[in-house]
């Protein structure tokens, strides 16, 4: 394994909450940033901030790569990033209470209608910066997006649990990061939002309670129902998953699933395989999920469909 791979948490392997003084060996601040992209920001607080541990998250692969050669090589302690969706992370991942900063430079605002479950503008994400937020800990938004950032303030002061403390255009460079240098060069005003939290509120977690997952036992298995469950669409109170295709070999089948809730999509395997006499439903282990409710819920689902 690559020297610096040791900054990389594939966070499917630890139970949340993270204890993660554990992960750090120490008890510093913790800050988390979303979406770090080249990681210019994040390297810059990091090496500033020597006091403080950081957490990155990013869904691009390449960003993470990049990022992990840049700590390896400038010999950066206190940094740990991974690959995931940050609004699912920072809900999962940390405890009440615990997070001393959050930062979010230049998303993606995802302007058409049909996408904006993934925008951070939403209840359910300032909801969690009022959960694992510390008493008077900060949170950042910084983007070249008015309408953006306007929902953003009104989305923290819904929760009740926010004062503003800076919002507004920033006539001087804030964080230095490639889109912040694309956007100043192209001549468009780039806007702050600084939050600070002054009230509590707890969020449901969808993780939290260990690693245990329904294993189903069936009896028998009707295959043609298994083969023609390809495309199709389960639903369920928090979600959907989908059937994306089905693979067959001697007693042995590989249900290929991609589930989305409430924006967060996974891809995993189900397998359906003969025990001795009976059959049994599971998790594929080689491609694990997050255990969420639609991917438990899945598990359950295909073997009541299929068995008999
Ligand atoms: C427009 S770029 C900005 C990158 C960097 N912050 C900057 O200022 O240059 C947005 C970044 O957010 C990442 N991203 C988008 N949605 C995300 C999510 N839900 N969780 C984590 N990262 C995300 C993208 O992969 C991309 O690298």
């Amino acid at each position: 394994m690559s020297e610096f791979l040791r900054y990389d948490l594939d966070l499917r392997h630890y139970a949340a909450p993270i204890d993660w003084k554990k992960i750090f060996g120490n008890n510093k601040e913790l800050a988390v940033e979303i979406g770090f992209g080249n990681g210019e920001f994040l390297v810059s607080m990091a090496k500033e901030k020597s006091w403080c541990n950081f957490i990155g998250f990013e869904t691009s692969l390449i960003s993470l790569v990049k990022i992990q050669k840049k700590l390896y090589s400038e010999s950066i302690e206190n940094v740990k990033v991974s690959r995931i969706d940050g609004k699912f992370a920072l809900r999962e991942f940390f405890s009440d209470n615990s997070v001393w900063e959050v930062y979010i430079n230049f998303p993606c605002p995802w302007p058409k209608k049909s996408h904006q479950g993934k925008r951070f503008t939403d209840q359910g994400f300032t909801e969690t910066l009022a959960a694992v937020l510390k008493a008077d800990g900060n949170f950042q938004l910084i983007s070249d997006v008015k309408w953006y950032v306007e929902h953003m303030k009104a989305f923290l002061l819904k929760t009740g649990c926010f004062e503003i403390i800076e919002f507004g255009k920033s006539d001087k460079t804030i964080v230095g990061t490639r889109y912040e240098k694309k956007w100043i060069s192209q001549g468009k005003d780039i806007y702050i939002l600084r939050a600070k939290k002054i009230n509590h509120i707890t969020v449901e977690r969808w993780t939290w309670g260990g690693f245990e997952m329904p294993h189903v036992h069936i009896e028998n298995v009707n295959r043609e129902k298994i083969l023609g469950l390809k495309d199709t669409i389960f639903k369920h109170l928090k979600g959907v998953f989908v059937v994306k295709s089905v693979y067959y070999s001697q007693d042995e089948y590989l249900l290929r699933i991609v589930s989305n809730e409430g924006g967060f999509q996974q891809r995993y395997f189900i397998s359906v395989e003969k025990v001795h006499d009976r059959w049994l439903v599971k998790l594929d282990t080689d491609a694990s999920a997050y255990r969420t409710p639609v991917v438990k819920f899945s598990v359950r689902k295909i073997a009541e469909v299929i068995g008999f």
